[in-house]
């Protein structure tokens, strides 16, 4: 299958080669207006962007054949993830082109601030020379404070050790083998807004990280400590930036990003203050970061759309199973389940568990979110995929419950839906995996049956008396309907039975009539699968 990708942002020319390695059809395009982005984005399976393009919810709805955003970097403030989930498609970005870049960068930010380089740069070119003005100091034996110790934060704790300076760092998350490697002592955060005397953070923006210095905290900080935040803008309060300084808290500031890029009119007027440094988001502005971002993007994306891997994806949280050969069988196994499931189920059935034993327990995730994908493609207008089936049994209010089980007792693996309705006439079924494609329902409702799960089946209860399967084969007969195979399953002699037929033809009502109005015969129920692969 051949795809169209849409570079619409100001990505390294190295993408539309990387793409063509690939055999996929690329158009660079970074001039469309509103309209025309929404009229042109119809025509692609994906886009590329950095951070000039909104990838809002409206737009997604536009694009009706996308199926991936690519990030040629790191940040994904951009795009609203929770609304490509929602439709299905994929974001990806590229976690660690630009770390080196960023690192270096936000390292020259510490520095420029000691010493006053932009500013000084600025008077020489001016004619000037004040050498008594621009006194700065060494960061050598001074604290450097890292808030978030993920890889940029790692990088620049590596190249500042080198300067000697003494780091410490906050993040919950990080772990003490990782902090001890990097010569870096973890402690909490206001303890760290006491000790650092130059303070960086490389965190996303969170609600957890927005304003994590502001006046508010001013009392906490090291008296004169500088700031620098070449992570996201709005971690550092923007309003309070300049009273930070003026009131003798802070001594400097250098920012490379601003929650408005370019900056708000208001924020501008901060930043001319003398002891503020700022770039105009220069992190990942190196040849380097801009060639590898470029070139990592459309190969993660030409991979996702092969489906060989999907590596950098940020939604459709467990999709990078789908390329696992062990889990493939049970991803068939589980959406012929959710087939079987709501069709077997009454009328507004919107409470299913689902239960896994044996080795298909380990992928439990990805197996709900493809027994969710075989229930809701037959209610769901939009395309159901594995990265939005969640989202869309959410939406309709279907709860879920998982249970799991790491041995299984009669099969090696088994998949149970549980229709959870006390109306329900069929309550329970269970399937498992012969070899690598022959999917079977063995079980329903407690009794054993065996079939294939594929074609047209009819299932009913009836009573277990002798000429049952005699009268409804010679129903059928008189119809024309041809028998493929057939399973009986009944719990004791002379109580219910379960059967199972499967014909070769699909069945209308008109044609399951006579057959439920047969003496014996209870619930019974249609049910048609896809043969074969999907
Ligand atoms: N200026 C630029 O051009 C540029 C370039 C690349 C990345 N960035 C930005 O830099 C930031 C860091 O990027 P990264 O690649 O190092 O990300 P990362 O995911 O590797 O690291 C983020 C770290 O932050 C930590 N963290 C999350 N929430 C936290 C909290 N509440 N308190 C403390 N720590 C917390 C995480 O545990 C993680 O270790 C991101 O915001 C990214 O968008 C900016
Ligand atoms: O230059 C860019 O594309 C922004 C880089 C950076 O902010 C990122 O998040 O990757």
């Amino acid at each position: 299958m051949s795809f169209n990708i849409l570079i619409l942002d100001n990505v390294h020319p190295l993408v539309e080669d990387a793409f063509k390695e690939r055999g996929i059809n690329v158009t660079r395009n970074h001039d469309l207006s509103g309209e025309e982005l929404h009229n042109e984005i119809k025509k692609y399976e994906g886009i590329v962007v950095r951070s000039s393009t909104t990838v809002s919810a409206d737009l997604l709805k536009s694009a009706e054949n996308l199926k991936i955003v690519g990030r040629a970097g790191v940040g994904v403030d951009n795009i609203d993830i929770p609304a490509a989930t929602a439709s299905g498609v994929l974001v990806m970005n590229t976690p660690d082109g630009n770390t080196i870049s960023t690192a270096e960068h936000t390292c020259g930010m510490i520095l420029a601030i000691a010493r006053n380089i932009p500013q000084s740069v600025n008077k020489v070119k001016a004619g000037g020379w004040d050498r008594k003005k621009y006194m700065g100091t060494e960061v050598h034996s001074k604290t450097l404070g890292i808030i978030g110790l993920g890889k940029i934060g790692a990088e620049v704790a590596q190249r500042m050790h080198e300067f000697g300076m003494t780091i410490k760092a906050y993040d919950p998350f990080a772990s003490v083998e990782k902090a001890d490697r990097l010569n870096v002592e973890l402690m909490e955060l206001d303890e760290l807004l006491g000790e650092a005397d130059f303070l960086t953070v490389h965190t996303p923006l969170t609600e957890k990280t927005k304003g994590l210095v502001s006046m508010e905290k001013a009392d906490k900080l090291k008296k004169g400590m500088f700031l620098v935040n070449c992570a996201r803008g709005g971690i550092y309060k923007e309003e309070d930036l300049g009273k930070l300084i003026d009131e003798g808290y802070v001594a400097g500031i250098a920012l490379d990003v601003y929650s408005q890029e370019p900056p708000s009119e208001e924020l501008c007027e901060i930043l001319k203050h003398p002891n503020i440094i700022s770039t105009p988001h220069l992190g990942a502005s190196t040849e380097e970061a801009q060639e590898k971002v470029a070139v990592q993007i459309a190969h993660q994306m030409a991979d996702a759309l092969e489906e060989k891997s999907f590596k950098g994806s940020l939604n459709g949280k467990s999709i990078s199973l789908i390329t696992n050969k062990e889990v493939q069988p049970y991803l068939k196994l589980a959406e012929k389940l959710g087939k079987v499931a709501i069709q077997l189920a009454p009328e507004h059935a919107n409470n299913f568990s689902f239960e896994y034993s044996g080795a298909c327990a380990q992928y439990s995730d990805v197996l709900t979110d493809s027994i969710l994908k075989g229930i809701l493609t037959e209610h769901v207008s939009e395309a159901v995929n594995l990265i939005n089936a969640r989202h869309y049994a959410e939406d309709r209010g279907i709860k879920i419950r998982e249970t799991k089980a790491a041995e299984a007792k009669t099969f090696n693996d088994l998949i149970t839906v549980n229709l959870d309705g006390d109306a329900a006439e069929y309550q329970e079924i269970s399937g498992s995996v012969f070899g690598d494609d022959d999917f079977r329902i063995v079980k329903i409702d407690g009794y054993g049956i065996e079939l294939r799960l594929e074609g047209d089946i009819v299932m009913y209860q009836n009573e277990d008396k002798p000429g049952m399967l005699a009268s409804v084969s010679s129903a059928m007969a008189k119809q024309d309907i041809n028998i493929g195979s057939l399973s009986l399953g009944r719990t004791n002699k002379g109580s219910n039975a379960i059967t199972a037929v499967s014909v070769d033809k699909k069945l209308s009502k008109e044609e399951l009539e006579p057959i439920y109005a047969l003496d014996g015969i209870k619930a019974l129920k249609y049910i048609s699968l896809p043969n074969g692969e999907e």
